[in-house]
């Protein structure tokens, strides 16, 4: 599904990422793991196309996303990727069924039709009476799992997640890493995700461990 090549990355004179490849099945869970500082991130944004690598080639289901232009980009972001980061980044004056829909009608479509699936998302991650609900008004695990639906919304082949428990309690965290668990079993849904969490790493199908800008395993 997804493929980089030889990616390069400096910021100033600092070089992060010093030829990183990569391949990315559908319906795996890839775990990024390494030290802080390794380049993890830089990484992650760069497979997102959040970032562009110096040097390097991106593929995604066999077509080459270094070629595409800056619409073409983040028209694919949103059709095809789903992000879901440590802090949600949820809107604020927006309800929990609002901040899902975003995304879709960003794609088009239609408001029935993007409401609809926003409460089938949020009945699915047990939210179902939370959908009017603020982010402010939600707890943190709350939270967390309104910005799963809402990466969700828009049926992405793949999701990146930065850290996504990295603000939540055991509890919560692992009620999330079983949600993500679920997710793949059911809907074959593809994660790469970047954690120091041992709990979502150990349940992943693979760990890849970064060190000084180079993947070692
Ligand atoms: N936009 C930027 N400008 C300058 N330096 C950056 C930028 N982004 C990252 N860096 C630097 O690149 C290095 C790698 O950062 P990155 O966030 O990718 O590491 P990480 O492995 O994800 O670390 P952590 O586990 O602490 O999140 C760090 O030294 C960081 O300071």
């Amino acid at each position: 599904m997804l493929k980089a090549t030889a990616i390069h990355k400096s910021y100033g004179n600092l070089h992060i990422l010093k030829g990183v490849d990569l391949e990315v099945a559908k319906g795996e869970i890839v775990a990024i793991v390494g030290a802080s500082g390794a380049g993890k991130s830089s990484l992650l944004n760069i497979l997102g196309t959040l970032d562009k690598p110096d040097a390097g080639r991106l593929f995604f289901n066999g077509h080459e996303l270094s070629s595409m232009n800056s619409t073409q980009l983040s028209n694919f972001r949103n059709r095809k990727i789903g992000f879901i980061f440590q802090f949600h980044h949820l809107l604020a004056e927006f309800t929990a069924l609002e901040n899902v829909c975003i995304p879709a009608f960003i794609a088009g479509t239609a408001k029935g039709v993007a409401e609809a699936r926003a409460m089938e998302l949020l009945d699915m991650l047990g939210l179902s009476d939370r959908t009017t609900h603020k982010p402010n008004q939600l707890s943190g695990g709350e939270q967390q799992r309104v910005a799963v639906a809402r990466a969700l919304i828009n049926k992405p082949d793949l999701i990146f997640a930065d850290e996504p428990s990295g603000n939540l309690d055991s509890a919560n965290a692992r009620e999330l890493h079983e949600l993500f668990i679920r997710l793949r079993r059911d809907f074959d849904q593809t994660f790469v995700i970047v954690t120091h969490n041992e709990d979502l790493s150990n349940l992943s199908d693979r760990k890849v461990t970064m060190k000084d800008g180079l993947i070692i395993s």
